[in-house]
């Protein structure tokens, strides 16, 4: 019961089915710590830090996600963010795209045995997938800095599609350097959110890149 205690004593008050995601949330890392056993999916996974800096990291900006219909998690890893958030805001859509298999294969199971219906997995590159489908939103937490996620995202979000990624403290001067790629495809960027996590586990922003 360790990971949902920890769920219970982080998670805030008021969170969209927070009793959900402390039952799924905990099934889900538990399933990360016996895969990883055999393959690695993360290296953090002492139930504490797992709570935070994956589960707690993962729902605390929920609300800008709230009003989307069809949500793609580019690069989503074990299933973070996309895994928590689709617990949260079961009314979303989300397509959780990762390029390895291995780690498609895993969250396509942990989806499955945690009973989440509206994730749909796909073992592709997060930009192919924005090739065939139009998405409301782009998520990516850990992917790539934001000169690359510009070239990556810019002709979704040249044709209408937001995107909110995860980003440390240092946002500002990420958005500085890749101001030159932003301007040439005419994207604009800027800290919609920030936030800190408990035990000064570090400091998140998220940063919203629109059409120019
Ligand atoms: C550092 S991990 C972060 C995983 C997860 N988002 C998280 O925060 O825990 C980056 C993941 O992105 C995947 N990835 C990198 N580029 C990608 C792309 N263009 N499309 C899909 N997946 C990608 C990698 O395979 C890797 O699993």
């Amino acid at each position: 019961m360790q990971f949902e205690d920890e769920l219970q004593q982080v998670l805030p008050p008021g969170l969209p089915n927070r009793e959900e995601l402390i039952i799924k949330g905990a099934a889900h890392l538990r399933l990360i710590v016996e895969t990883n056993e055999q393959f690695n999916l993360t290296r953090i996974t002492t139930p504490r830090e797992a709570a935070i800096k994956h589960v707690l990291d993962s729902i605390l900006p929920w609300r800008l996600f709230e009003k989307a219909g069809l949500v793609l998690d580019a690069g989503t890893g074990p299933g973070f963010p996309g895994l928590p958030l689709a617990i949260v805001l079961p009314h979303v859509r989300w397509v959780l795209a990762e390029s390895t298999q291995k780690k498609a294969a895993f969250v396509e199971a942990a989806a499955q045995a945690l009973g989440i219906g509206n994730v749909e997995v796909m073992p592709l590159r997060a930009e192919d997938v924005l090739k065939k489908a139009r998405m409301d939103l782009i998520t990516a937490r850990a992917v790539a800095p934001l000169t690359k996620a510009a070239a990556l995202f810019g002709p979704a979000v040249r044709q209408g599609t937001r995107a909110l990624l995860y980003k440390g403290p240092d946002a500002e001067l990420e958005i500085a350097e890749a101001l030159p790629e932003a301007r040439k495809r005419r994207l604009l960027m800027k800290v919609v959110e920030r936030f800190e996590l408990p035990e000064n586990l570090g400091v998140r922003c998220i940063v919203e890149l629109t059409q120019g």
